[in-house]
């Protein structure tokens, strides 16, 4: 299984690996052979249009449906030999909520406390933290039905975080949600990173997942697409440039007529040039600019955004082949 390496060297402990897991409902394949390897203490996003199989793909590796094939190890758990193990470890969150909207969010933690056998004054004392950390103690006795949506979202985390779980998945977690408290989750889900909790997180918004996660794999016809940072991912389709910008118009023209395949603007004094924006392309057009005593003013790269990317490799218009994998 592919590892990743720390600051020091040693191999990062993946808190999520798979190989060649596979799901079908009948004759529909919804996982058709996916890899993933999550380091511990980061954000995965797996984005995908609806049905793409996301939330099949949560459900799998929070033991609630088992694969038809392949080999998945969560928490350092096996997924087939171990499942006991690998539920203590995670908290899952779906799409549809665990929240009981007849009972109060105070008796809605109670109750998570109880399931996961916490002696009844840890359980007071975990649910009076948890609803004050996730801005829920005026509302607590009140019943869950009368909470907004991202009121109900922060209980059914704060749910999930009783039983102090070292990875969790939330499937969707701002579906739904206004701008407002969607920018409140992206904050608690940041804040949740930095206790070094491992955030599996699948989602159709691709600013979610260029926000909030260290990887993203796009998700496409059951197999992965592409995956890598928001940056490599943008850099897999064309559309990036590097864009020059002079005040001095003597330093402009010299440009213009020394590069080639550049695209002028006479007026503002700027030239774009086809670029990938890596590292090396980057390096290159420095060094050209350097042997051709060229000096801009500014130098910005422009890379396609996330919605390029997501278009492009789960439009309707390209083969069912797996694409090109960052890593
Ligand atoms: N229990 C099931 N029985 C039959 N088909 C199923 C079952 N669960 C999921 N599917 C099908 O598998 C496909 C993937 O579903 P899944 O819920 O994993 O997608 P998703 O990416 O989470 O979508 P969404 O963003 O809409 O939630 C869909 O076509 C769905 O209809």
């Amino acid at each position: 299984m592919p590892t990743s390496k720390q600051g020091d060297g040693r191999p990062a402990p993946a808190a999520v690996s798979a190989v060649g897991l596979r799901k079908s409902y009948g004759d529909k394949t919804v996982l058709d052979g996916i890899d993933l390897h999550i380091p511990a203490g980061s954000v995965f996003a797996l984005l995908g249009p609806n049905g793409a199989g996301k939330t099949t793909a949560v459900k799998i590796l929070s033991t609630l449906v088992t694969a038809d094939a392949g080999q998945a190890r969560v928490a350092g758990h096996d997924l087939t030999a171990d499942p006991q193990a690998v539920r203590t470890a995670i908290g899952v969150t779906g799409q549809f909520s665990a929240v009981d909207g007849l009972i109060t969010g105070e008796e809605n933690m109670l109750l998570m406390a109880d399931l996961h056998h916490l002696p009844k004054q840890e359980g007071r004392r975990t649910t009076t933290e948890l609803l004050a950390r996730f801005d829920l103690t005026e509302a607590a006795k009140k019943p869950a039905a009368t909470y907004s949506g991202g009121m109900k979202r922060r209980l059914d985390i704060a749910m999930t975080l009783v039983g102090d779980p070292r990875i969790i998945f939330l499937d969707e977690p701002t579906t739904g949600l206004d701008p407002r408290s969607r920018h409140n989750m992206w904050q608690i889900i940041r804040e949740l990173v930095t206790t070094g909790v491992t955030v599996f997180l699948t989602t159709q918004y691709l600013e979610e997942a260029d926000q909030l996660a260290d990887r993203i794999a796009v998700l496409h016809n059951g197999r992965i697409a592409a995956q890598g940072t928001a940056e490599e991912l943008k850099r897999l389709i064309p559309g990036g440039h590097v864009r020059l910008r002079f005040s001095d118009p003597a330093a402009y023209h010299h440009a213009a007529t020394t590069l080639r395949e550049i695209t002028r603007n006479d007026d503002t004094l700027t030239l774009h040039l086809p670029s990938d924006g890596s590292q090396r392309a980057l390096r290159s057009l420095l060094d050209r600019l350097d042997t051709t005593g060229i000096e801009a003013d500014e130098l910005t790269v422009h890379t396609p955004d996330l919605d390029d990317v997501f278009f492009a490799l789960t439009g309707p218009d390209i083969p069912d082949q797996p694409k090109e994998t960052v890593r």
